[in-house]
């Protein structure tokens, strides 16, 4: 059975996790998702707002709120029973979703994917990090610093002494998409803090700019990153700056980046594959050199029967033979997603 895919999403007060995931779940495009979150008593009142969203895809069942504070000092007795609950069920979800509050860690969250009784059944599919643009360029991390001073305090099971940099730190290296939220705020100043933070990310960690969280659901779900084999990468802080070749060539394009105008996807229909390996490496050449956040489809390989399937998150490709080619046309047809302004016809040229 293939293990149920789950999306944690993570940032400070305020910088829009409860509206990114809103937007999410009204643009889940059928997808069954169920929403864990995990909140402080009275300050939390996001588990208000999606249940009475009024969204038809979300009734309240699929919501499920943890409200014994910090997830990661509740894991084995909140967390995982509520985990299990929801496998459990007769039509389990065919998504997850996890909002932790604010000041959780992610780490031992992602860690307790790797509790035996959730192992087999669940895989992170990433780490969301939601970033409030303006207060981050800022260099104060979050709007309300009072606000989330307060959370921190209300709550026993937090360390209080951790500056608020240091947690900051940790969400972002514990991301597998950075979300810099705000952006209409931010206005000019979001490509460079978009830059920025390419260069504090882990490698192929993917960073955009949104304005109310609004990112589709292809760009978030379906990562399959397996975050809990990977704890180790994600523990560090890292005060270094990583260079990534295409850190330098995103300037003045980006800019006005509104809701779903923001992200364009296109087909591109290309010849049969000789070599898949070849074919994934120039894939991840023309990934890197356009920006593209993801692209995934279908080909045929010279003199083979079997489909091939190749999928990207970012630069990583991952291609494999999934089932007999039966009656399709032997060919390729991928299907190119990334932020408006793709240049279609160099991506058309060089992928064929
Ligand atoms: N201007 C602007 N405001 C935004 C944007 N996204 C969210 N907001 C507002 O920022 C505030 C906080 O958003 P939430 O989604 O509640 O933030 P959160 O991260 O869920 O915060 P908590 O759940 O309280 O930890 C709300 O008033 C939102 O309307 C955005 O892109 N631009």
């Amino acid at each position: 059975m293939a293990k149920i895919p789950a999306t944690i999403v993570t940032g400070f007060l305020g910088a829009g996790k409860t509206t990114l995931i809103r937007h999410l779940l009204q643009n889940a495009d059928g997808r069954r998702i169920a929403l864990i979150i995990n909140e402080f008593g009275d300050l939390g009142v996001d588990g208000g707002i999606l249940k009475g969203c009024g969204i038809e895809s979300c009734s309240d069942d699929d919501v499920v709120e943890l409200s014994n504070g910090c997830i990661c000092c509740t894991v084995a007795d909140d967390f995982i029973p509520t985990m299990e609950a929801l496998l459990a069920r007769e039509t389990p979800p065919d998504h997850i979703v996890i909002e932790t509050s604010g000041l959780a860690l992610p780490q031992p969250l992602v860690r307790a994917f790797n509790w035996p009784g959730l192992k087999t059944k669940v895989t992170v599919d990433g780490v969301v990090t939601v970033l409030d643009g303006p207060a981050v360029a800022a260099g104060t991390f979050a709007t309300n610093v009072e606000a989330v001073d307060a959370q921190r305090a209300a709550d026993d099971g937090l360390d209080h002494e951790t500056p608020l940099s240091e947690l900051y730190a940790d969400q972002v290296a514990c991301a597998d998409m950075i979300v810099v939220n705000k952006a209409d705020l931010l206005g000019n100043a979001t490509a460079a803090l978009v830059a920025r933070l390419r260069g504090e990310a882990r490698g192929g960690v993917q960073v955009i700019s949104a304005t109310q969280g609004a990112l589709p659901a292809d760009v978030l779900l379906g990562r399959g990153q397996g975050a809990e084999d990977d704890i180790s990468a994600r523990h560090e802080v890292h005060h270094h700056h990583h260079h990534h070749d295409d850190d330098e060539d995103h300037d003045e394009d980006h800019h006005h980046e509104h809701g779903h105008d923001a992200f364009e996807s296109f087909v591109v229909d290309a010849p049969e594959v000789t070599d898949p390996a070849a074919f994934a490496s120039k894939v991840a050449d023309v990934i890197r050199s356009h920006d593209i956040l993801r692209l995934k489809g279908f080909a045929s390989v010279e003199g083979k029967p079997m489909r091939l399937t190749v999928q990207a998150v970012g630069p990583r490709v991952d291609h494999y033979f999934d089932r007999p080619l039966g009656e399709d046309a032997r060919g390729s047809r991928l299907v190119v997603i990334g932020q408006a302004g793709l240049d279609r016809a160099a991506i058309t040229q060089a992928l064929q």
